[in-house]
């Protein structure tokens, strides 16, 4: 009895309903698509087996495993469609997501081989899975791991934090809002890159930073990884939809330019130990190979970089 490639449909979290690649096996359904590199597979950690079967009324009640499964199925399309790479790896890597994680853990996370959800505590998170930005942010820690692998730690951990949360926004690319749809506490988001004041960091009970001078200088959260990580993404917010940021008028580009030009600084030109300065030097020189080196593209860059205080 061997296992065969079907189009399932079930319910997220919030009860929406969505079609997804899934495998029919002995008479079940278990959410393993085959379809895209060397898979994508969702299993229940509850159980904690991998590959865990679902049998089909546990697929279409389980909302964190439907959700997890067609996020991870739609940022592996993103990064297939925007740029041509085959997984977290480039090399069709199996996406593994394990929903259920801890106990009403209110956390996600890229372990270096999976992604895990927490089911949240109701009180500050919904279920993490059924955030496609969380999935995307998650993924997206897989692929800084295979390029620049910037180490999770102050500044580079800082652009490590904000890699996942821009590309987690170019998935999700309604908005600029990491996490907006799975606070349960009602505040408007985890974080914001358009404008990452109108939310607290709860570790520093301040504002999170818009500019390199208010960057958090404490050894929390291995540097404010998760802290300054908004300096870089508003910068990426200027880039693709301009403004004026601290009497720096930034001209935006759009989005379909921004995520060229930092995959690209991240897949090309960024190390493990950059650093902000190094971040604008790699967006200027990607933008140059990609635009030109006269183009708006460049001149939003540098524009924004300085708006936010780097140089
Ligand atoms: C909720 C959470 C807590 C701690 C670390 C992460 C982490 O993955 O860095 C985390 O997930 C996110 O930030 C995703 C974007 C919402
Ligand atoms: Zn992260």
């Amino acid at each position: 009895n061997t296992a065969h490639d079907v189009t399932a449909f079930g319910t997220g979290v919030f009860g929406d309903r969505k079609m997804f690649e899934a495998q029919a096996y002995e008479g079940k359904f278990r959410l393993f698509d085959v379809t895209r590199g060397d898979g994508v597979v969702t299993y229940d950690n509850t159980t904690g087996t991998n590959l865990d079967v679902f049998s089909i009324n546990k697929m279409f009640k389980d909302g964190s495993a439907v959700d997890a499964h067609a996020n991870a199925q739609k940022t592996y399309d993103y990064y297939q469609d925007t740029f041509g790479r085959d997984s977290v790896d480039d090399n069709g890597q199996i996406l593994i997501s394990a929903v259920h994680v801890g106990n009403n853990w209110n956390n996600a996370s890229w372990n270096g081989r999976q992604m895990s959800y927490g089911d949240g505590d109701g009180l500050r998170f919904h279920p993490l899975a059924a955030g496609l930005d969380v999935a995307a942010h998650e993924m997206s820690h897989g692929v800084v791991q295979h390029t620049a692998n910037l180490i999770y730690r102050g500044e580079s951990g800082a652009l490590n934090e904000s890699f996942a949360d821009i590309f987690g926004a170019m998935v999700d690319r309604d908005d600029w809002l990491i996490g907006e749809n799975i606070m349960a506490d009602g505040t408007l988001a985890l974080r914001s890159m358009e404008d990452p004041t109108d939310l607290i960091e709860r570790r520093t009970e301040a504002p999170y930073p818009d500019h390199w001078s208010k960057r958090y200088t404490g050894t929390l959260d291995n540097g404010g990884v998760h802290i300054n990580s908004s300096i870089n993404n508003k910068a990426a917010y200027l880039i693709s939809e301009g403004g004026e940021h601290f009497d720096v008028a930034v001209n935006g580009i759009g989005r379909d330019k921004t995520e060229q030009i930092y995959y690209r600084a991240l897949s090309l030109y960024l190390t493990r130990s950059s650093d902000f300065s190094m971040m604008r030097e790699a967006a200027i020189q990607a933008a140059g190979d990609l635009y030109g080196s006269d183009s708006d593209a460049v001149a939003a860059v540098e524009q924004a970089y300085s708006a936010v205080g780097v140089y």
